[in-house]
């Protein structure tokens, strides 16, 4: 800064617009289409939002008028949506990691150039989990611990106290709730891989926010992270209404040319 630069006249800034359609109008959807209409995300625009009614025409006319695609709707779309897009050389943001849980290789489903870009989603902390992980992931353990209502877990029994209703790995975990574990994929992909991250669930009839607890063990350091999230209405109590927020700093950081979590300080005037 004493030299008269500040720190964003470095960086690259897009030449344009980020034209955005998104797949799906759920809660996720509806919360992302929402916020680009009202100018929340500058540097991007919405060309299109398309439903499980959508015909093949108007997707393909949506696909073809955007540069990035979000997917917000389930993982069969994202298991469809994933190589289609990326074919087409645009980016794809998947809310619906679980998807990948599906593949020995993640890799397997982007048919490139495009690639696939995944929110940090209801959780956070990647930055320093990644960061440790580049120390060597032999030694170290991480284990995910989500606590939900049941009914948003399909547990239908009433309880009258909290239930462990799975433990296992991040992969078992989203084909098990492929609804409620895709930031547990997220997770693994982010640092010690699918089959490595313990994923515990927990039913509490008590909830009305959703916790996720991470527990980061390495010779590094030692982390607990805990969110409590509060659920978006229009869910059915099962998803974190940060996820659509967190799909938005995906956007604003492709906008900006930087990254989500990089502080930039933009030039005055
Ligand atoms: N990565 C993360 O941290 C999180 C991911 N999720 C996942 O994100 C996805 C969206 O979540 P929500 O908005 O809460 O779900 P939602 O159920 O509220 O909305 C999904 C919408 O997608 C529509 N849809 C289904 N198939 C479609 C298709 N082929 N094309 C277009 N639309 C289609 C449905 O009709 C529905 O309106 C889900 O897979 C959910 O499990 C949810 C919470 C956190
Ligand atoms: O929204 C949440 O709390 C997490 C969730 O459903 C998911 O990871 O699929």
């Amino acid at each position: 800064m004493t030299n008269g630069l500040s720190l964003s006249s470095v960086l690259p800034t897009p030449a344009k617009d980020v034209a955005v359609c998104v797949v799906g109008a759920g809660a996720i959807g509806h919360a992302v289409a929402d916020a680009i209409r009202h100018d929340e995300v500058p540097g991007v625009h919405l060309t299109a939002v398309l439903c499980s009614r959508s015909t093949v025409a108007e997707t393909e006319h949506a696909l073809e008028a955007s540069d990035l695609v979000v997917e917000a709707a389930t993982v069969a779309a994202a298991r469809e949506l994933i190589p289609h897009v990326t074919r087409l050389g645009k980016d794809v943001v998947v809310c619906s990691a679980g998807v990948f849980a599906e593949c020995a290789d993640p890799e397997v489903l982007v048919d490139g150039p495009g690639r696939v870009l995944l929110p940090t989603g209801a959780l956070g902390g990647f930055d320093i989990l990644a960061a440790a992980a580049r120390a060597g992931t032999a030694d170290a353990r991480l284990r995910h611990t989500t606590i939900k209502r049941p009914t948003a877990l399909g547990v239908e029994e009433a309880l009258t106290a909290p239930r462990e209703v799975f433990r296992g790995s991040a992969r078992e975990a989203a084909l098990r709730f492929p609804k409620t574990s895709n930031s547990s994929v997220t997770l693994a992909l982010a640092t010690l891989g699918l089959d490595r991250v313990e994923v515990v669930v927990v039913a509490d009839p008590a909830a009305t926010e959703t916790r996720h607890v991470l527990e980061w063990t390495s010779p590094v350091g030692r982390y607990e992270l805990s969110f409590t999230n509060a659920v978006d209405p229009s869910s059915g109590g099962r998803t974190s209404a940060v996820t659509a927020l967190s799909v938005l700093e995906v956007l604003a950081a492709l906008a900006r040319g930087v990254g989500p979590g990089v502080v930039v300080v933009e030039p005055a005037g």
